[in-house]
């Protein structure tokens, strides 16, 4: 199995990642950690320790990060995800908080095993992943690839050009997509193809169980987010593209494409630029996720459902 790190800020969409990360048998999830995003870092990671009780997840230590970007202020999304972060469900006691930062729970668990075995699995803003880079520079040698939720090449979020987890914390993710390791950038262009369709939710209602009934609690509020915020008719559930296609490659299609961060543009500041004009070199480091395999994608998160509920 993939041994990933999963760094997070739950989130609805993050919540779904957690539950694939932790289900499916084709992923050992070492750690999950937590940054300040869609809200603050106190509100993701008690979320982020609910969401280890609802799944079970007894062993995988959960560890806070950095509670605002490195160096812009804190930005959090209330519209898409509430005032707690994770609107719309009752929320379990928490599991407890491992006492380490993600910083160091990242670079200890990086170096601890064996280069090329962990990849890293953001699908916050890039906070934690910069800062260990710079604690601990031989962390970009050892660690497989960076899987990332962010950025996108046609399609923006939170500008007319630039997604929420670049854009919050841009000097962080100019870290990220600069250093020598191999990044996949899993952006909005994918992403919105991942919509929790009716067709979805009456499958995992069919499913039943309280953990079907927690995800169809998380959809039915990210949807009416999405549909007043956004005027989505349904909602991208982003971040378990991640993990989906860590599981089955054959689930995103990907492109080879040079790809960098603006950081002083008025209009384009946290853009992911992906320069398309010429074929990538051989040194490209960089790739962009295009298009997703809809039906195999869901029925990954649905099994996910049935298979944790069967462990409860
Ligand atoms: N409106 C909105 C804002 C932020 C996000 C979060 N940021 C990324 C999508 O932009 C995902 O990781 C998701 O958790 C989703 C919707
Ligand atoms: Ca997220």
């Amino acid at each position: 199995p993939r041994k990933i790190i999963l760094d997070c800020d739950p989130g609805h969409d993050d919540a779904v990642a957690m539950l694939l990360a932790h289900a499916n048998p084709n992923i050992e999830l070492l750690a999950v950690t937590t940054v300040g995003g869609n809200q603050t870092l106190e509100k993701v990671t008690n979320n982020a320790l609910s969401l280890a009780t609802v799944y079970g997840m007894q062993d995988v230590p959960i560890a806070a990060g950095c509670t605002r970007p490195l160096l812009r202020p804190v930005e959090t999304a209330p519209d898409c995800h509430g005032d707690s972060g994770l609107d719309g469900v009752e929320l379990p006691e928490p599991v407890a908080l491992d006492p380490r930062h993600a910083v160091d729970v990242i670079i200890e668990t990086v170096m601890s095993h064996a280069p090329g075995e962990i990849t890293l699995v953001p699908t916050g803003p890039l906070t934690n992943i910069a800062l260990a880079v710079r604690k601990e520079p031989r962390i970009v040698e050892r660690v497989r690839e960076v899987v990332l939720m962010g950025g996108g090449y046609h399609v923006g979020n939170w500008s007319a050009v630039a997604e929420f987890n670049i854009k919050v914390d841009p000097e962080a993710a100019h870290i990220v997509f600069n250093e020598p390791w191999p990044v996949t950038m899993v952006g909005l262009d994918l992403t919105h193809q991942a919509l929790a369709t009716d067709a979805i939710s009456a499958k995992i209602a069919d499913l039943g169980g309280p953990v079907a009934d927690f995800v169809l609690g998380l959809f039915t509020f990210f949807r009416k987010a999405y549909q007043d915020a956004q005027g989505f008719e349904f909602p991208p559930v982003h971040d378990p593209c991640t993990v989906a296609y860590l599981i089955d490659p054959q689930i995103v299609e990907t492109v080879k494409v040079p790809i960098d961060v603006e950081l002083n543009g008025t209009l384009t500041t946290g853009m992911t630029v992906a320069d398309f004009r010429a074929p990538a070199g051989p040194d490209c480091h960089t790739q962009a996720a295009t298009k997703l395999d809809f039906d195999r994608f869901w029925d990954l998160v649905i099994d996910s459902i049935d298979r944790v509920q069967k462990d409860l």
